[in-house]
């Protein structure tokens, strides 16, 4: 068939964006593996695939599928890019959009002055839902944050454990530059302990108000940005005591701001959403 997709990116982290309210998708995960290789296919991190709602409580089903081909509950960045899509493309005249994931409904916003923030949800903390096994592990406490001891290595890592739909392990280093994230990247992603695989955060702070960001992503290897994984770094980084809402996010890609109240608070995300090019594929 031939397949209309548009070509987007936030903060670097890109995607094919696919109208599936207007186009018949049914895609196996090698398809989707081959649309998002960046040799034989388009190229992405992340495709994103816009549906129709499926219940009258939201206005659209979205799903977001990594380079690996396989499905996954969230993703930050997408969600801004799937919020200039529909708007851009007419889908929607609606500025505050609901829209069903894998993980449940969140809901993006197109800000008047052209931005888009997304109410993200409460992080969830507790390592059986994020999911990580924290069996015979002895944790360390730092401010209200609960850090676990990670052999990487040869080395121990002391990660926060956090899924904003989708699971993170977030650690501190002294320079996010020279951090191991291409070799201990796949390592942590592929750790026992987390049983769904795990996006490695590797978060260095500048201060109260600013970090840098690298992410190894679970299924797409280090990305330019990573909007959960900002998420999650900044809840670590609070509930460590080392950050102060909002957090200014510095990745290899751009600027995320992040804002979290703390406790069950939702966190707020808000950043870039391009359009880079559209066009057509035979597949
Ligand atoms: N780039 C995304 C996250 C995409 C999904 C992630 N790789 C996973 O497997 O959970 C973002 O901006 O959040």
């Amino acid at each position: 068939m031939k397949l209309t997709f548009t070509k987007m990116h936030g903060a670097g982290n890109d995607f094919v964006v696919i109208d599936a309210v207007n186009q018949q998708i049914d895609f196996s995960p090698a398809q989707w593996k081959r649309l998002a290789d960046r040799r034989f296919g388009i190229g992405a991190d992340q495709i994103l695939v816009v549906e129709r709602a499926r219940t009258p409580e939201t206005d659209f089903r979205y799903r977001i599928y990594n380079a690996d081909g396989g499905e996954v509950e969230q993703c930050g960045n997408g969600a801004r890019a799937f919020v200039r899509f529909v708007t851009d493309k007419g889908l929607t005249g609606k500025r505050a959009i609901r829209v069903e994931t894998m993980s449940g409904v969140i809901e993006p916003r197109l800000e008047d002055d052209g931005g888009i923030t997304v109410n993200m949800g409460a992080p969830v903390l507790q390592p059986e839902r994020v999911p990580f096994d924290a069996a015979g592990l002895t944790p360390q406490a730092l401010g209200e944050d609960t850090l676990w001891p990670l052999e990487v290595d040869g080395r121990t890592a002391l990660i926060s454990a956090v899924s904003m739909g989708n699971p993170h392990a977030v650690q501190v280093v002294e320079d996010a530059e020279r951090a191991p994230v291409e070799t201990d990247g796949p390592l942590i992603e592929r750790h026992p302990r987390f049983p769904n695989r795990v996006n490695a955060g590797f978060m260095q702070v500048i201060d109260r108000h600013h970090i840098k960001l690298r992410v190894y992503e679970r299924g797409a290897g280090e990305t330019l940005a990573c909007g959960t994984g900002a998420c999650a770094a900044v809840v670590s980084g609070i509930r460590r005591g080392l950050l102060d809402s909002p957090v200014r996010v510095s990745t290899r890609g751009g600027e995320l701001s992040i804002a979290w109240e703390g406790g069950n608070a939702p966190v707020m995300m808000t950043g870039p959403a391009v359009c880079v090019f559209e066009g057509t594929i035979e597949i």
